[in-house]
């Protein structure tokens, strides 16, 4: 057996929502690099128009398209479009998601004075947009009969971490919400269609900045407390997931279903003492 047959992803497909962020931009560049189709999914085109520049640069076949994972049209018009320039879909990878300034407590702002609207925005991004994109593309599945959907999950999920409620909440309805499609998708549809999740564990990008860094970009205490948190003692970085979601994606991985994988420097495990 050859060990590159473990992580073959050349000539699949895979889209990513959120494809243009900062972490989901590294599966872009690493998995293309690897000869898999890339179809980005944002809703910033400057950003997609950045990366698609590399990924041109770097001749990996992709295509960019301004998708808002919360209208089910336009998730519907990106899979057209998917499989009018490569003919087919093998991966989903759920990546648009992200906290709120608004949604999250404060010295300044109390639990009780979190706006509806605020906390509905993060709900929506994180498990609506995760939810949504997952009936469009995972009915495609259900029709081939095969095909993978990787959510990304957070440490929130495992534990509330303190002044973000909405954003845990929601990250806990995504690992839920992965559990209850792997089942769903194998007991109606095909034991050929896997659904998992990476937990990704403390990177710096743009939807956590507020939090982690002050404006000369020093660590907050936050963030600090973070690294002391981490055994690793260290934040993440996007190159760290991409062995997981490699594994997740290689058909090597087929018994692999319903799981929620912590790539987390040990945060998850440390209890503090
Ligand atoms: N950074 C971390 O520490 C961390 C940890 C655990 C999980 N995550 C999760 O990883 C994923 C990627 O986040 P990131 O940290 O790289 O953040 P990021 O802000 O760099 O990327 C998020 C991307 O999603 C896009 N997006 C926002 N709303 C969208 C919408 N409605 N439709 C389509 N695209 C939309 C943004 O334009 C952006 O490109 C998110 O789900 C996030 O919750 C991040
Ligand atoms: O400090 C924070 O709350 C953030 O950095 C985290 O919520 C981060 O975005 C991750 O989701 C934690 O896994």
């Amino acid at each position: 057996m050859n060990i590159s047959d473990f992580f073959d992803v050349k000539d699949k497909t895979i889209v990513i929502t959120g494809g243009a962020g900062i972490i989901c931009s590294e599966m872009a560049r690493t998995l293309g690099s690897l000869g898999a189709n890339i179809v980005v999914l944002d809703l910033s085109e400057s950003a997609m128009e950045k990366l698609s520049k590399e990924l041109s640069e770097k001749n990996i076949k992709h295509i960019v398209l301004k998708t808002n994972v919360l209208e089910k049209e336009q998730l519907l018009k990106a899979k057209e479009e998917t499989i009018l320039n490569f003919g087919k879909i093998d991966v989903l990878i759920n990546g648009a998601g992200g906290n709120h300034p608004s949604a999250t407590t404060s010295q300044d702002k109390s639990f009780f004075e979190l706006p509806q609207d605020a906390v509905q925005w993060v709900f929506n991004l994180n498990f609506l947009g995760t939810f949504l994109a997952s009936q469009v593309f995972g009915e495609y599945f259900a029709e081939k009969g095969e095909g993978q959907i990787i959510n990304i999950s957070s440490m929130n999920a495992f534990r509330p971490l303190t002044n973000i409620p909405a954003y845990s909440a929601a990250k806990a309805a995504v690992s839920n919400f992965t559990q209850w499609l792997a089942v769903h998708m194998n007991h109606n549809y095909s034991k050929k269609i896997r659904v998992n999740a990476v937990a990704p564990g403390f990177l710096l990008t743009n939807q956590n900045k507020f939090l982690l860094t002050n404006d000369d970009g020093s660590l907050t205490t936050r963030g600090n407390k973070i690294l002391e948190h981490t055994p690793m003692e260290r934040f993440g970085t996007p190159q760290d997931l991409i062995s997981t979601i490699l594994w997740l994606i290689s058909e090597k991985s087929s018994f692999v279903n319903g799981i929620v994988v912590p790539i987390d420097g040990g945060f998850s495990a440390y209890s503090g003492v």
